[in-house]
């Protein structure tokens, strides 16, 4: 064996969420283990996505609560944004979470780190830099990059993507978004209350992947805090201005344009293959990303496919769980399978919108007979305390009362959805969570409340109060 060949049980190839998931899982339970990364340890979510999204979020938090200050009657003056400071915390945040990331961890816990770009050579080959790994199974975790839609003169403007926009020390004066998905949102919403003039351009509608009734009361708060939101809005194109970019748009057949200093792509991902020569491994590729069936194997059955490369639930906890099923089928031989009927996700908008589970929209395209429960935060008194009362929650149960979905919007849902997916992991009924003991008074009553929604009407029925009145007969 040459000096730059490497023999192994697992190569895999990306250290983002997917991969570090697996090479940490993998070499713990004996597995000679190679990585493969091409960028920095901790991919998308550490460096461009979930932990700096959420920094930024915090600081815009802070600002927002400190004006809101007078109505608990406490009076601060007006609150000064240091964007520079801002950024540094966002990066501190980083750098603090980067050591568990990191290639001295890993090569602590054994695994070989290899710091290049990765691409097959055959099926059972891969080539990093001057190394070739022959791997008894190889896993695929390339993840996805923010994709540039195609709008006419995009490429002679500067435009800022999730790759650069928490590299920016100044705060953008006007900043306008393209795509109102979770990053558009969330994003828009962090430079808007740091102060920032923010408009969301959005072909259809925002958030289209959660419940519309739910995602109605993000759409008044972020007008109500001042963003211009442009739903069913076309990009026509884009150019250079003296201030920055100006963007001709078409609502309802109308055109004009839109001026700002920043432009912000979050108009959906692509998935990072071209670097991999896969024709070379046999790998398929299909629309949305690399093709897998449901042991998340690729069309070369000694490779698996893990995380947003495939395309399919792009989120950090799903990356972690394609890790779970591959290191049970590529370890242990296990016929792994996904199962995709509680998968949570959470857009951290203030406030957050939670989903876990059937949503009602699809209960009704797939045709399943169900109930719908709602309930709203008004009637919560924790959430009155806070004075936070927008939000509801809203429930898919079969007709019998089986939990299949929810929906929550509003303080913290993000923390109270966790309940709903044990239920749905668990094939729970929703008697089970009408029946809990829930301490009083917290937020996470809604979910009790709308659970025993489900009886009220048998409950408090003609029927009830009449076997009531027959029983006190009896003294
Ligand atoms: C702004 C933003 C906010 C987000 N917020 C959340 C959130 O709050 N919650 C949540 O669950 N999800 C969130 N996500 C999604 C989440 O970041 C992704 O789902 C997750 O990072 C996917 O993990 P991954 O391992 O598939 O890919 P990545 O984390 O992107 O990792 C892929 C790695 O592969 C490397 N690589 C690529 N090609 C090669 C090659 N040829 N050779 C070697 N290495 C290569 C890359 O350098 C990268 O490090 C957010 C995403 C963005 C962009
Ligand atoms: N809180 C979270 O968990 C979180 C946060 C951010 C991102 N993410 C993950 O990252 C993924 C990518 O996020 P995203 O927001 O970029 O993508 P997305 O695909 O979820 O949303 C993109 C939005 O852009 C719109 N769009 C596409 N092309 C457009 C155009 N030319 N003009 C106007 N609008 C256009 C789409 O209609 C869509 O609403 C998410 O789907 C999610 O899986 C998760």
């Amino acid at each position: 064996m040459g000096k730059n060949m490497i023999k192994t049980d697992i190569c895999v190839i990306g250290g983002g969420s997917a991969g570090l998931s697996i090479a940490a899982g993998a070499v713990q339970m004996g597995a000679d283990t190679v990585l493969v990364e091409a960028g920095k340890m901790g991919g998308d979510c550490l460096n461009y996505g979930c932990i700096p999204s959420k920094a930024l979020l915090t600081a815009g938090k802070v600002v927002r609560t400190w004006k809101k200050s007078p109505e608990f009657g406490v009076n601060y003056g007006a609150p000064e944004v240091d964007f520079q400071k801002v950024h540094d915390h966002v990066k501190d945040v980083i750098a603090d979470i980067e050591p568990h990331d990191s290639v001295e961890r890993f090569e602590a816990l054994g695994v070989k780190v290899i710091q290049a770009s990765g691409q097959f050579v055959d099926s059972k080959t891969l080539k990093a830099g001057d190394v070739t790994i022959r791997a008894r199974r190889f896993v695929i975790a390339t993840g996805s990059r923010a994709m540039v839609p195609p709008i006419e003169g995009i490429e002679s403007v500067s435009f800022l993507t999730n790759e650069s926009v928490f590299d920016l020390t100044d705060l953008p004066k006007k900043i306008i978004i393209v795509g109102g998905g979770p990053i558009g949102c969330e994003l828009g919403q962090a430079f808007r209350n740091l102060g920032s003039e923010v408009s969301i351009v959005e072909m259809a509608s925002i958030m289209p992947k959660d419940d519309p009734d739910l995602v109605s009361v993000i759409r008044d708060r972020l007008e109500n805090d001042g963003i211009s939101l442009l739903e069913q809005t076309k990009v026509l194109s884009a150019e250079k201005s003296s201030e920055g970019v100006i963007l001709r748009v078409e609502t309802n057949g109308e055109e004009r344009d839109i001026s700002g200093t920043h432009l912000l792509l979050a108009a959906g991902r692509i998935p990072n293959l071209e670097k991999l020569n896969l024709e070379a491994a046999g790998v398929k590729v299909e629309r949305q990303g690399i093709a897998v069936d449901k042991g998340l194997r690729t069309s070369n059955r000694k490779i698996y496919a893990a995380g947003d490369v495939t395309g399919g639930y792009q989120f950090t906890h799903m990356a972690a769980y394609d890790a779970g099923i591959i290191i049970r089928s590529a370890l242990f031989r296990l016929p792994a399978k996904v199962s995709y009927n509680a998968v949570p996700w959470v857009t951290y908008t203030d406030p957050e919108l939670a989903h876990v589970g059937l949503s009602e929209t699809d209960a009704k395209k797939q045709g399943v007979q169900h109930k719908v429960l709602n309930w709203s935060f008004a009637d919560n008194d924790r959430a009155r305390a806070e004075r936070r009362t927008e939000g509801k929650v809203k429930v898919i149960t079969s007709q019998k009362g089986k939990i299949l979905g929810a929906s929550i919007v509003g303080l913290q849902a993000g923390e109270l959805i966790l309940p709903w997916g044990l239920a749905l992991s668990k094939g729970m009924k929703i008697g089970d969570m009408a029946n809990v003991i829930a301490p009083y008074p917290t937020l996470s009553e809604v979910s009790k409340r709308v659970a025993g929604s489900y009886y009220t009407e048998s409950l408090f029925s003609d029927r009830v109060k009449k076997i009531v009145r027959f029983l006190a007969k009896f003294g």
